[in-house]
């Protein structure tokens, strides 16, 4: 390679700027081969000697819908930001996949790398429409503007068009975010993570402040996202949990408690203690 040819490779717009790369492909590394697609191993956070998470095990399975219950303070939140990267653990170890080492990776490359993460608020583009939010989710670089006067391909028009179909919004696809209901707000949402088509999502209390007819939407759409995709719900909503859980897992003090159906959980001795000491 000549010194100029040597130049032209250092400057390449993708390796010097961060925005125009893109996203890291993991879905080829992520080795679910024996079942789950996370593992959470000892995990244990303190905060000032308080120990929010203590020795935490969980295992979560490609394509399963598991939710995540447990009193206030008992390590959910921190559960979530261990996974994303947001909290780095003081000991213990997260995988994605067999291979996939999360502590090694940065709270961003864990989200463009394939774990999204819906929070209770919604950080939608209130200005934009429906369509134009889940446009700009479509792409890498997050500049409205450069983004909204791109051309889509035939293949992200076709994605967006599943996802309006999933989310419930085709119809409001050209209303302004900001009008929608609180619940499509949240859709809309979870529409925006599912165009980078995560392998695992995590969803914080889904439902809260929902009518009863969002609430049933809110479980179907969930419900049908799992086996393409891995749900966590953490919920306090015992009738949500109940309509949707498959397997649920009761954290307590930092560490799993129980875990089963959601009959087998609710029967336990130590988890019904747990919640009216509540
Ligand atoms: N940044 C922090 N600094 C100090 N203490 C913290 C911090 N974050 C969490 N904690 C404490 O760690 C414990 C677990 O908190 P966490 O938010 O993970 O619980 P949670 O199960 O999500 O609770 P909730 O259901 O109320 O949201 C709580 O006692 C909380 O006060």
């Amino acid at each position: 390679m000549n010194p100029l040819e040597q130049l032209r490779e250092t400057w390449r717009r993708d390796q010097v700027f961060d925005f125009v790369q893109p996203a890291p492909d993991f879905s080829t590394k992520v080795d679910t081969t024996h079942g789950p697609i996370l593992y959470v191993e000892d995990v244990s956070v303190s905060f000032d000697g308080f120990k929010a998470l203590n020795n935490l095990n969980l295992y979560i399975d490609d394509g399963e819908l598991r939710c995540i219950i447990g009193p206030n303070g008992a390590g959910k939140t921190t559960m979530m930001d261990v996974i994303t990267g947001k909290t780095r653990p003081d000991t213990g170890s997260v995988w994605f996949g067999q291979r996939m080492n999360l502590l090694k990776l940065s709270e961003h490359e864990i989200a463009r790398g394939g774990i999204g993460r819906k929070f209770q608020k919604p950080t939608i583009f209130e200005a934009l429409s429906v369509f134009e939010n889940l446009e700009l989710a479509t792409a890498s670089n997050k500049h409205v503007w450069y983004t909204l006067n791109k051309s889509l391909t035939g293949e992200q028009l076709d994605r967006i068009d599943e996802v309006l179909k999933l989310i419930g919004l085709k119809e409001q696809f050209r209303m302004e975010a900001g009008a929608l209901s609180h619940g499509q707000k949240q859709w809309l949402e979870i529409g925006m993570l599912l165009m980078q088509n995560p392998r695992v999502l995590l969803v914080d209390e889904p439902v809260a402040g929902m009518t009863g007819e969002e609430v049933e939407h809110t479980a179907e759409l969930l419900t049908s996202l799992a086996g393409r995709h891995s749900v966590i719900v953490v919920e306090h909503d015992m009738a949500f949990v109940r309509s949707i859980a498959r397997k649920v897992t009761v954290l307590h003090q930092g560490s799993v408690l129980a875990e089963g159906t959601m009959d087998q959980v609710q029967n336990d001795p130590r988890v019904v203690e747990v919640y009216l000491g509540e």
